[in-house]
């Protein structure tokens, strides 16, 4: 009884200290650890903290009550928070982070009263009621919290920044993601330099904010590469734009590169780019490997031929013509546009979050690496369109663009310049835009495939069953052969559920919305945090497990119901290469494991970084072995 009595009134000096803000006195934090981490306050205890409270108990979180002091939640709760090695980010420090507490991430939900981010106690229902002007919504609790009331990492964008900078969590972003939602809860608010986002992970809230996205979606602009093309007077393609705009070029777009029609034209290009890198890397491993011959195997990073691998597809399917990189001496100027690609990537994260026009003023370095690296791959697309349609207007007066290139398909530049729908600018902007955007893309995912492959050898044995089958009832042709290897989707899926290319999909809604019991103004940028989502047990079964199987919808898969697999992004907005990449890797991958056994040194968890993709750290080495 005692216990409890000093601990409400312990409870109650707390919220005055950090309402008046007072230092902590330790002698009340004892009293409060006492009782265990729930206080009851008596009605008259309540109304000092807020006079319109309920005339009887109410529930009061210790834990919360305390959230900007600096004493473990472990220690307090005796519950384990972090459920992973990474740190918490240092979020609950001197500017305070209201934390959500969800029966989702083991912690109970809060009750009425919450020490807020200012450090004042809010009594939630009324405050919610106020601020909310009656929203309800359905389900347990009953009245919704503002958006102020959202756990955050910190009110100062400017002093996130510097901490973000001084901390490396440009390059380890997905990390801090990871640990912020541990830390937090599965919604926060973060403000760094001049981005402000709100972040979500489960495929509840996942789903309500599609449901938002509205007829025209939009997502946050990246910025500098907008001002890039307005700088150099370049029209912008469908990644950059909005609106009416985006959706008129949009529509013509997915009927060359989405639509199923068009699928059926460029597999068979791909499967040619992925049969020539299997000849390639088999004369390779025949030249440099170990073992009697016809059963050698070699031991390299393969990351520098996927990425030739990438430019190579993409261009076949762009162009409808080979520009040849398994040769003995591939161009020097692909080689240029592939590190090009790779330092327009890297450069793009600090920038998001700096105000650019005044790096573009002063003349910063890092925007004139930017800006350079973008002119590098215009000028190298430029060449590569300026070429084809050379080529394919030679032929004019002589029948259609397919005739000309010699009956077969002529590529997606050949194919929109057919039509006649688009201007040639804005063909040659959105071809800009879909070469740079497939190289890495498709590079980066495949390394991982290749590493989880080899770390998984029974996997790789019954992925490896499966494809044998389905090829030689394929009768060669390509297409029938992945409809009948469902697990080569699977890997892909599993490869980029553990691994997102992109770490997030954002989206701004178009109407006010209600996420984790929060209201979300229409117009947030709320972004979807993909890294930890692929890797929380909430959310999926053994999640760190590498298992293709989950994502078959018959025996043996886990039947994972909607928004879980969102590395293409979702709906109209989708990614617009998403066929061309998955084929790509597919085809690539089936023709591997038709050929080569793979298996790695190590099978310790690659460490990876993020330059607006997530990738390796480091390569990992791959042991390609003939069958
Ligand atoms: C594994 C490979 C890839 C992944 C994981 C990926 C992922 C994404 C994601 C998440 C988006 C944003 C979608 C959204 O907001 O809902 C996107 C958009 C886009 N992607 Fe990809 N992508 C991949 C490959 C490619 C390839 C190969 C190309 C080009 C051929 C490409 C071109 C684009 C373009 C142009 C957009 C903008 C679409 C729009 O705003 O309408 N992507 N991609």
């Amino acid at each position: 009884m005692n216990a409890q009595k000093n601990a409400q009134r312990a409870a109650v000096r707390a919220h005055f200290r950090r309402k008046y803000q007072l230092s902590e006195n330790w002698t009340d934090t004892n009293h409060l650890r006492s009782v265990g981490g729930k206080v009851f306050l008596p009605h008259e205890l309540s109304k000092m903290i807020h006079p319109e409270t309920k005339p009887k108990d109410e529930g009061f979180n210790l834990l919360r009550a305390f959230q900007g002091l600096t004493f473990s939640t472990t220690t307090l709760s005796g519950r384990k928070h972090s459920r992973t090695a990474t740190p918490i980010p240092a979020t609950s420090g001197s500017q305070g982070a209201c934390r959500s507490r969800n029966p989702f991430f083991g912690v109970t939900p809060e009750r009425a009263l919450c020490m807020t981010a200012a450090g004042t106690v809010a009594d939630e229902k009324l405050k919610g009621r106020k601020e909310a002007q009656g929203v309800r919504k359905r389900g347990a609790r009953a009245w919704v919290q503002s958006f102020e009331e959202i756990p955050h990492t910190g009110k100062y964008g400017w002093v996130n920044l510097m901490k973000f900078w001084r901390q490396g969590y440009f390059r380890q972003l997905h990390k801090h993601m990871e640990g912020t939602f541990n830390a937090l809860g599965p919604i926060y608010r973060e403000h760094v330099g001049t981005q402000k986002t709100v972040n979500i992970i489960l495929p509840s809230d996942i789903a309500e904010l599609f449901q938002s996205e509205g007829r025209l979606p939009q997502r946050m602009t990246l910025k500098p590469w907008a001002t890039h093309r307005e700088i150099r007077q370049h029209s912008k393609g469908i990644f950059l734009k909005n609106g009416e705009e985006w959706r008129s070029d949009r529509v013509l777009l997915n009927k060359e590169v989405l639509m199923s029609s068009a699928v059926q034209r460029f597999i068979p290009l791909l499967d040619e780019v992925a049969r020539d890198f299997c000849k390639m890397l088999q004369k390779k491993v025949e030249r440099e490997g170990i073992g009697q011959k016809g059963k050698r195997s070699l031991t390299v990073d393969p990351s520098p031929d996927l990425f030739r691998f990438a430019l190579e597809a993409i261009c076949n399917v762009l162009y409808g013509e080979r520009i040849g990189l398994f040769s003995s001496s591939p161009s020097l100027e692909s080689q240029k546009f592939i590190w090009a690609v790779e330092q327009m990537l890297a450069t793009t994260p600090p920038l998001l979050y700096l105000p650019h026009q005044l790096l573009l003023h002063i003349g910063a370095s890092l925007w004139t690496q930017h800006a350079t690296a973008w002119d590098n791959i215009f000028s190298h697309a430029d060449a590569r369109i300026q070429k084809c349609y050379r080529r394919l207007s030679s032929f004019q007066g002589q029948g259609s663009k397919a005739e000309a290139a010699g009956g077969q398909y002529p590529g997606v530049l050949g194919q929109l310049m057919e039509k006649g729908q688009l201007s040639l600018d804005l063909i040659k902007a959105n071809i800009t835009e879909l070469m740079a955007g497939g190289v890495d893309t498709t590079a980066v995912p495949l390394q991982f495939a290749f590493f989880e492959l080899g770390r998984n050898p029974e996997v790789q044995e019954k992925v490896r069953q499966q494809v044998r089958t389905s090829w030689a009832l394929a009768d060669g042709d390509p297409l029938v052969a992945l409809q009948g290897a469902p697990l080569l989707r699977g890997i892909i899926k599993e490869v980029l559920r553990l691994y997102p290319v992109g770490i997030t999909v954002n989206r701004m809604p178009v109407k006010d919305i209600i996420l984790q019991n929060y209201r979300v103004p229409a117009g947030t940028t709320v972004s979807v945090c993909l890294y930890p989502m692929g890797r929380s047990s909430d959310v999926f079964d053994d999640p760190m497990r590498f298992d293709p199987g989950r994502w078959s919808s018959g025996k043996g898969g886990q039947r994972i119901s909607g928004f879980r697999s969102l590395a293409f992004g979702f709906g109209a907005r989708q990614c617009v290469g998403r066929r061309i990449a998955e084929n790509e890797m597919q085809l690539l991958l089936m023709h591997i494991l038709l050929n080569f056994n793979i298996s790695v040194l190590s099978t310790e968890d690659i460490k990876t970084t993020h330059t607006l993709i997530l990738q390796p750290e480091t390569p990992p080495k791959i042991t390609f072995s003939k069958l």
